[in-house]
């Protein structure tokens, strides 16, 4: 059957992190020897970092690679059942090399992970290599297409020339040279900036899905003796799907920002300067996971809004949502993500800018927010006039929530370690505000951002419609998270009243433009696959004619009858 464009496939690991980690970790020498022969598919490889005890703790990884100079070669190994590599995808029938990562020893030290080209199978016959036992971990809840694998690695030698040595090197005699900096063989940066693409790509079909499905679905009755209305039409239905359809559109602009900045940022890692690879890495982090988390419920409301048929497979829904929600977990599980951005960016900036450090990038509202900690506060100490018509103005209430979440995080962790607790303890009983602060800065990111975008629209009425969204994202948002802001003494009550109220009237203005403005996502029908969400709207037909198509209709009486319901009603 044709590949549809969209699913999960077996080369996805090959084209996603096989290559691009040839591309940013191979020596020249090695790129002509390995990414070539990858790129024409003689090699297909996966990245093998996981094991089955450990995914996200990496110093824990137990493979073991040790250099051997009496052959030149390093022996990889699978030391325990708990280090055999496990989720590599791809990996299980389809690479006959992957990239491994394993604890390097050489001269009698530890010298931690590194990445080693590993061949696995035979280039000819595909049959695994000597000591390489591989094969596909069974059936998962979705990416039933890929064949997810486990390696074990029993004594498997290969030439000192397949580790990865751009940055670190072991020479001859075995002596390790250090990388110019230890973060540049963590990798998973590309793949974590390029997720919050797929964030929005998720958003925009599964709202497209549900706003054309409900603008053709007509039930109950709104008022007596009427025709059944749309079921766009009631006030609940857009309080479900414009706020998803505000989400995709932000997504969308802060996929391409992530886009830019890796290809930014790698370019001057790639030129030598390190210096922003932690922006990188926390903004990269934090995006994954925000964005995952958010369109992973999101795409649920879309398919519970379309009822059953919602349900069923022909909605195209529950087949994006088994796809899309490993990203939750894969590629940097999203709590540890969130925690990675707080602890080792967020606190961090907080210090430097609490001693007067005036920061960059992202976190620059840190240095304004100590600043602003300096001077004497109001006496009204009430919350500053909310507008909920002003974008600007909402922008800065974001960017101080963000500010006193840091803040609270940084301050919990202070009062756990005047309690006594170690440094690692008072962090681990700091970690639930630590995630918020991550969510806060993020969440601030993503607002400052679709605004930012406005600026670059043209068209009267596209940038009017494009606001009403962005208002609509960054009043819900404030809705959703009203506590924080009453919390950081940035919201009253009946402003938070007036935040609701003022929702229901962007929805009722946003109904109008609703279908236009997920046409504009130009998904067709094809990269749609659904019948509920089809361009003519010619739902029913299809949908009768796609049960129809159902394997289970081959034949109007199924064999089950005579196999099993006969000689059961024989038997009572
Ligand atoms: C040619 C190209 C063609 C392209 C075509 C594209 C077609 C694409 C189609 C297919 C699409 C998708 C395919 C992919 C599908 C997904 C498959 C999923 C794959 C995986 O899941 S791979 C495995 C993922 N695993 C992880 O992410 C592990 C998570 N854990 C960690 O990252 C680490 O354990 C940790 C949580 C960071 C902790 O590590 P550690 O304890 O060692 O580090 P510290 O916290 O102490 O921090 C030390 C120091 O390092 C900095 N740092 C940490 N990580 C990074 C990083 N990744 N980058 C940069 N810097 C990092 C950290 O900030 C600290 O710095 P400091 O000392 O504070 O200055
Ligand atoms: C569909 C799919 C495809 C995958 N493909 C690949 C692949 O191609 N290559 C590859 O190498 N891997 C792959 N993986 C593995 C994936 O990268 C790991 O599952 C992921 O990194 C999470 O690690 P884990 O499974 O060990 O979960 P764990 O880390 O064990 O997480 C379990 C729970 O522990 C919590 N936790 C863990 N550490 C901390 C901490 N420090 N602080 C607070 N809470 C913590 C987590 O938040 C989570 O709630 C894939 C996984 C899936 C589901």
């Amino acid at each position: 059957s044709c590949v549809h464009p969209d699913r999960p496939e077996p080369l996805d690991l090959h084209l996603g992190m096989f290559l691009p980690t040839l591309l940013n970790q191979a020596t020249p020498e090695q790129m002509e020897r390995f990414f070539t022969p990858a790129w024409n598919l003689r090699i297909i490889g996966t990245y093998a970092q996981t094991e089955m005890g450990h995914g996200t703790h990496l110093r824990g990884l137990e493979t073991t690679a040790t250099f051997d100079p009496s052959t030149q070669e390093f022996v990889l190994h699978s030391p325990t059942i708990s280090s055999i590599k496990w989720w590599p995808g791809g990996l299980g029938k389809t690479s006959n090399h992957a990239i491994v990562l394993a604890q390097l020893h050489t001269q009698g030290r530890c010298h931690g992970l590194h990445a080693f080209i590993v061949p696995i199978r035979d280039m000819d016959t595909h049959v695994p290599l000597p000591g390489v036992v591989v094969g596909d971990i069974g059936p998962k809840f979705g990416f039933s297409e890929v064949d997810n694998g486990f390696l074990k690695l029993e004594h498997v030698r290969i030439p000192l020339d397949n580790m990865l040595m751009k940055f670190a090197k072991v020479e001859p005699d075995g002596t390790y040279v250090k990388p110019p900096s230890a973060k540049l063989t963590y990798g998973m940066v590309f793949i974590r900036s390029m997720i919050v693409g797929q964030s929005a790509l998720a958003l925009a079909k599964s709202c497209t899905i549900a706003i054309r499905y409900s603008a053709v679905r007509h039930q109950s009755e709104l008022r007596p003796g009427e025709p059944e209305p749309q079921i766009l039409n009631y006030q609940t239905q857009q309080h479900k799907l414009f706020p998803v359809l505000a989400a995709a559109y932000a997504f969308t602009f802060v996929g391409q920002y992530m886009k830019d900045t890796y290809r930014r940022i790698s370019g001057d890692i790639h030129a030598g300067d390190y210096s922003q690879l932690p922006e990188l890495h926390a903004l990269s982090a934090g995006l994954k996971a925000f964005t995952t988390w958010a369109a992973n419920a999101a795409i649920e409301v879309c398919r519970m809004s379309c009822g059953g048929h919602g349900y069923s497979r022909s909605s195209a829904l529950p087949d994006i949502y088994v796809e899309f929600t490993p990203t939750c977990t894969y590629e940097g599980e999203n709590t540890v993500m969130m925690l990675q951005t707080a602890s080792r960016y967020l606190v961090k900036s907080y210090r430097q800018a609490s001693v007067g450090q005036r920061l960059q990038g992202s976190v620059s509202y840190l240095s304004e927010a100590a600043a602003q900690r300096l001077r004497p506060r109001p006496v009204s100490g009430g919350a500053a006039p909310l507008s909920t018509q002003d974008l600007l103005s909402l922008v800065h209430l974001y960017q101080r929530r963000a500010a006193s979440l840091v803040e609270l995080a940084a301050k919990s962790i202070q009062q756990e370690l005047q309690r006594g607790r170690s440094q690692e303890e008072a962090w681990n009983h700091s970690s639930i505000d630590l995630v918020r602060a991550s969510d806060a800065h993020c969440h601030f990111v993503v607002v400052k951002l679709f605004v930012d975008k406005l600026e670059q629209v043209d068209d009267a009425a596209v940038k009017a419609v494009l606001s009403t969204l962005a208002l609509l994202y960054a009043l819900k948002g404030l809705a959703d998270n009203s506590g924080d802001f009453l919390q950081a003494g940035l919201l009253t009550v009946p402003q938070a009243t007036r935040v609701s109220a003022r929702i229901k009237e962007l929805l009722e203005e946003l109904r109008p433009d609703a279908v236009a403005l997920v046409d504009a996502f130009d998904l067709n029908d094809r990269k749609l696959n659904s019948v509920l969400g089809r361009y003519d709207g010619n739902v029913y037909e299809h949908l009768y004619e796609w049960a129809r198509q159902s394997p289970l209709n081959a034949t109007e009486v199924h064999e089950s009858f005579h196999k099993y319901l006969k000689p059961l009603r024989s038997r009572l």
